[in-house]
């Protein structure tokens, strides 16, 4: 899908961040754009959940403005805060379903709470959501602990797809799949981002899933976004981290099987 950089939904500008005297983020710029899904990689610490964080206002930025849908998240009342933050559905890296609760309250529980939905109706709606992540109708009276790593990745999915959010925010929801569940998992984000139109901000290590559903890759170095393009001109960048990622043996393995589907490379034709 190609994107529009006038249509930011949200931009993040002069992001600091900071844990006593040690500095992840300075002065780092970021859009996300309208229905597009942006894959954001970059070496482990480098801060990626940090920003994740700072931008669904988990973590109160030291410097720096985020703003989403026209709105700076610092300057608004609490009340307006939780408005706008129901716009986002969060997976985070570690599932985040309660293990007391089954399928079908667990995605029902965002509906309760945030909606006031009588609990009959919150737990329609969330069979609603199971079946479009994929999951079959007995699942929902399964608990998590019942079920295979891709089913609770996918069941964490309609929970953050509970309240129709407008950007989507994943922790690498792949971490911990074998390749074939992981392929499946790309494959629906991809769907479902079809059929909805939500924008998607996607913390990930995996290169398969950045080609197979990234439009657009930033990679976070040295406390900034060191680019944020589409995934060959981010490849391209003459930047050591960003050779050794794409250009390793796992970066050419996975360029190699979207090959294909991508057309060959700017070097092949
Ligand atoms: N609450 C915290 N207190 C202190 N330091 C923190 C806290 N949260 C994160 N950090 C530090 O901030 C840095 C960035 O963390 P972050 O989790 O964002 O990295 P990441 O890029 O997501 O890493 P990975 O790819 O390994 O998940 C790390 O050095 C981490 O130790």
């Amino acid at each position: 899908m190609v994107t529009d950089a006038s249509n930011a939904i949200i931009e993040v500008r002069a992001l600091t961040n900071r844990f006593g005297d040690f500095v992840v983020h300075e002065e780092l710029d970021l859009d996300i754009r309208r229905g597009e899904i942006l894959g954001v990689v970059g070496g482990s610490g480098t801060g990626k959940s940090v920003l994740l964080r700072s931008i669904v206002g988990l973590k109160r930025p030291d410097g720096g403005t985020v703003r989403v849908f026209g709105e700076d998240l610092q300057r608004l009342t609490p009340a307006h805060r939780t408005r706008l933050e129901r716009r986002f559905g969060v997976l985070f890296q570690r599932g985040a379903l309660f293990t007391s609760l089954n399928l079908q309250e667990n995605v029902a529980l965002p509906l309760i709470e945030h909606v006031g939905l009588s609990r009959p109706d919150a737990e329609r709606i969330a069979r609603v959501k199971l079946a479009l992540t994929g999951l079959p109708p007995s699942s929902a009276g399964l608990r998590p602990d019942a079920l295979s790593g891709g089913m609770v990745k996918r069941a964490a999915l309609a929970r953050a797809l509970a309240l129709d959010p407008e950007v989507l925010f994943l922790d690498e929801p792949t971490a911990g799949l074998d390749p074939i569940g992981a392929a499946a998992f790309d494959r629906l984000l991809t769907t479902l981002r079809d059929a909805l139109g939500f924008s998607v901000f996607l913390v990930t290590h995996d290169l398969d899933t950045l080609y197979s559903c990234c439009d657009r890759v930033a990679v976070i170095a040295d406390r900034r976004v060191l680019a944020a393009d589409t995934l060959e001109v981010v490849a391209s960048i003459d930047d050591p981290w960003v050779r050794d990622y794409f250009h390793g043996p796992r970066g050419r393995a996975a360029a190699d099987a979207a090959r294909p589907r991508m057309g060959p490379s700017r070097e092949e034709r």
